[in-house]
């Protein structure tokens, strides 16, 4: 028996376009029999983790090796005709019915690009037909209090994500001190100006990387941190009580298999510990992301020992999105927190469940973008829904980023009863 709940769909298609980096990517569509049109897109990781669901490419070697003809071509042969072919209580059966296309476990045949493309457009839909706000649909799924998340701009890039020798990926400012959604974001955008600024006096031109933040010229992370703290205050904001830093070391990306490249020389886990050791009692860092490699949990454990009281020890590659990754890793004491990234998973039934693992076993969650991003917002409503208090979207520049914050913006607006998140105070 089918309810008026029930969603049916008529048409499933996908169309090729391009992300932030230049890259093919899908753009999937999804057409209700009450003929509404939903769409979801598919971001691309540049520093990903080993276990992530695949993404699927054409293959080769030059920038036509990049297209995602083959991943379109399952959607018009394979997952039209499935989708089309009954109604849909939940997308639980729905993301269910791609993995079982699939078959591989992780997207590897159909590809994870085109599985979160169509299940966003889906969840869309999905809650469209319960004639519910998408945040809202998501909060029900999870049994959450949506909630306006803390924004984490990611201003100085590094690593995979810039042409510059600064080791770690990201430096973030977190407006923790902020009152609402609005304040953070104008805090973001006049920290990210100041900032320009001390850049430009110190290095001259300064470029910027894959996420808007800027690339100065430089491997020594306490001058960044030192410039940063510098901006901060040049608009009368006090560093640690309004703003907050963050770090992505992201350091698979500096790993050789046994020791870890900083400043020109290779270093062991214990001294990397003692550098985070340095900076967090130095600069106000309340959360460190992918500190060491995904392979090194000894020195996970380390850092959780020392430093997890006061600092969130966020798990990306190490933990990509998966409930039972997130459940071990509770379980073996190597993080207190999880990134949460749909299409490192590959569906948002998936996404949901991580992010419920992430509950049971007591972690924060931080919900993110990719470095290569579409103007897709999904991931504003999951953090809202999911109450998660983190959101990390990039600059508060480029438009695929502020695409993120801007909804932010936009669900403020209409649903003017959620609240700021104020996780400092717990
Ligand atoms: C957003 C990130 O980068 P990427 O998308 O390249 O994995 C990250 O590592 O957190
Ligand atoms: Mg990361």
């Amino acid at each position: 028996m089918t309810t008026n709940q029930d969603l049916r769909l008529t048409g499933v298609s996908a169309e090729q376009i391009l992300n932030s980096r230049g890259h093919p990517t899908l753009q999937v569509e999804v057409i209700t029999a009450d003929g509404l049109s939903f769409f979801g897109s598919a971001p691309s990781g540049a520093s990903t983790g080993e276990h992530e669901a695949r993404e699927l490419r054409d293959g080769g070697t030059d920038y036509r090796g990049l297209g995602v003809t083959k991943a379109m071509t399952f959607v018009d042969s394979q997952i039209e005709p499935v989708l089309t072919d009954r109604a849909w209580t939940t997308l639980d059966q729905i993301d269910g019915t791609l993995a079982a296309l699939d078959g591989t476990g992780n997207f590897a045949k159909i590809g994870a690009n085109t599985a979160v493309a169509v299940s966003i457009a889906c969840a869309r839909a999905l809650a469209h037909q319960q004639r519910i706000p998408l945040h809202q649909w998501i909060s029900e799924q999870l049994g959450t209090t949506p909630v306006m998340p803390v924004p984490h701009f990611n201003v100085v890039n590094g690593g995979a994500h810039a042409a510059n020798d600064l080791a770690f990926q990201e430096f973030l400012i977190a407006p923790a001190g902020a009152m609402t959604i609005t304040d953070a974001i104008q805090m973001g955008a006049e920290i990210y100006a100041a900032l320009e600024g001390e850049l430009r006096a110190r290095f001259g031109a300064v470029g910027v990387g894959d996420e808007g933040g800027f690339a100065p010229d430089t491997d020594d992370e306490a001058q960044v941190l030192d410039i940063l703290v510098r901006s901060i205050e040049q608009g009368g904001l006090t560093p640690g009580l309004n703003v907050r830093l963050a770090l992505d070391a992201a350091a698979n990306s500096f790993y050789d298999g046994k020791y870890y490249r900083l400043h020109g020389r290779w270093r062991s886990a214990d001294d990397l510990l003692e550098r985070y050791v340095h900076l967090a009692t130095n600069y106000p860092i309340w959360s460190i992301e992918d500190p060491f490699d995904e392979s090194d949990r000894d020195a996970w454990r380390d850092i959780v020992d020392r430093l997890g009281s006061t600092v969130q020890i966020l798990g990306d590659d190490i933990f990509v999105t998966d409930a039972q990754r997130i459940r071990v890793g509770a379980k073996e004491g190597i993080a207190n927190a999880a990134l949460i990234k749909p299409n490192q998973v590959g569906t948002v039934t998936q996404t949901l469940e991580a992010l419920r693992a992430a509950q049971e076993v007591g972690f924060r969650t931080m919900v993110s973008h990719r470095s290569g991003e579409t103007l897709d917002t999904f991931i504003a409503d999951l953090a809202v829904g999911a109450g998660t208090g983190q959101l990390k979207a990039g600059a508060p520049a480029r438009g695929e980023r502020v695409a993120k914050y801007n909804r932010l913006t936009r669900l403020q607006k209409l649903y003017p009863e959620l609240r700021y998140a104020h996780w400092w105070t717990d």
